[in-house]
């Protein structure tokens, strides 16, 4: 089946991202959310990240305004039941993806592929409460999407192959590259990256170091591109203790346990980057340290 149409639900920074992309590879793209804030957001961080791409060369003016002119927004989330398929990019909670999914499966084609870009929720066990566990996978991106190279695709235990070569067709039109990943918890890129990500909150919760000390010591002494931290507030908090209580509770093993001081951070609502404070503050010039 090819696809020609991409539904995307939830306009946060990653379902800006995979908009993005999916409208410059020539996808005709609605996006949803429940906020219309959130979608007015996410069509000005577009044409910010496309503005960008023309100065620098990698976009040309015409394919910026055909890739605006393909994106539609839409806060009804029947409005994606005509469309090939479906990325659903909203907030790492099963709870909700869940209800998203019950409330968009009646109003869906039945040849509709639908897919998650969850970055550790069990894939088999969405798509078990799904009426098409052969049409449903992972497809997970990484931050910030127009920049990444790899996509993870992720087969449940039903997922059938004609869906899982019709998402790498979409991998490879996008110009990305995919990593297929087995179905366990937080899969490739998360189940390595959170534990590490963990580990230097831990070292920051026991003194070891402070916010400064930690992120400059991986920049320069392992040639990260940000520091653990910075990169942590990149990705949100809330998503980081989300991922590490996948971890926990799917392989219960007490070395994932999330560290407390992350916990606080996200209970004070200091979330990272898009709420302006997580262990950097970002309302001022320059982000400076919060501990
Ligand atoms: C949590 C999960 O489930 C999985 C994940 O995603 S884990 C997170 C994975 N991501 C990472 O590890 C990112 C690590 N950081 C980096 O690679 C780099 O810091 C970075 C690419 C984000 C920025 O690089 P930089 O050199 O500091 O910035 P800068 O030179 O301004 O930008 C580099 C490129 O990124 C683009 N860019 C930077 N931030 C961007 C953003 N938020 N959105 C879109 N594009 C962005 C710029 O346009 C630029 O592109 P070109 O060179 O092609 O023109
Ligand atoms: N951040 C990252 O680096 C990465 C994240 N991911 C995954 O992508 C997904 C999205 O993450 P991210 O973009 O960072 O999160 P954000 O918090 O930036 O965005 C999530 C968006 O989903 C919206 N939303 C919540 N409930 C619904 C709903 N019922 N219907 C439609 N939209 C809804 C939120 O609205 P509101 O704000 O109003 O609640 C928000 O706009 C998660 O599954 C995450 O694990 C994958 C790769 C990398």
């Amino acid at each position: 089946m090819e696809i020609k149409s991409v539904g995307v639900i939830g306009a946060g920074q990653m379902g800006n991202g995979i908009a993005h992309v999916c409208a410059l590879a020539g996808y005709d793209v609605i996006m949803t959310d429940i906020s219309q804030e959130a979608l007015d957001r996410a069509v000005t961080q577009i044409d910010r990240n496309l503005a960008r791409q023309v100065s620098r060369g990698l976009v040309s003016e015409e394919d910026k305004t055909a890739a605006q002119s393909r994106i539609r927004t839409t806060q009804t989330l029947a409005d994606l039941g005509p469309t090939d398929l479906v990325i659903e990019a909203a907030t790492e909670r099963e709870t909700i993806k869940d209800s998203i999914f019950k409330d968009l499966l009646p109003h869906l084609k039945p040849e509709t592929i639908l897919t998650s870009n969850t970055s550790s929720i069990s894939i088999t066990r969405l798509a078990s409460r799904t009426d098409r566990p052969e049409k449903f996978m992972g497809f997970h991106f990484m931050n910030p999407v127009p920049v990444m190279q790899l996509v993870e695709l992720i087969r449940g235990i039903a997922t059938d192959q004609e869906t899982y070569d019709a998402c790498l067709a979409v991998v490879e039109k996008l110009g990305k590259t995919a990593a297929s990943a087995e179905d366990f918890p937080a899969f490739i890129v998360n189940r390595i990256l959170m534990p590490m990500i963990n580990e230097a909150v831990y070292v920051l919760y026991e003194g070891v170091g402070n916010v400064k000390s930690i992120d400059g010591s991986m920049k320069l002494g392992a040639n990260h591109p940000m520091g653990p931290l910075e990169l942590a507030d990149f990705i949100g908090l809330d998503t980081c203790l989300a991922i590490m209580n996948v971890l926990h509770d799917g392989l219960a093993d007490t070395k994932y346990r999330p560290c407390p001081l992350l916990t606080k951070y996200v209970e004070a609502g200091w979330l990272g980057r898009k709420t302006g404070r997580g262990f950097y503050d970002y309302r001022g010039e320059t982000p400076v340290p919060t501990r």
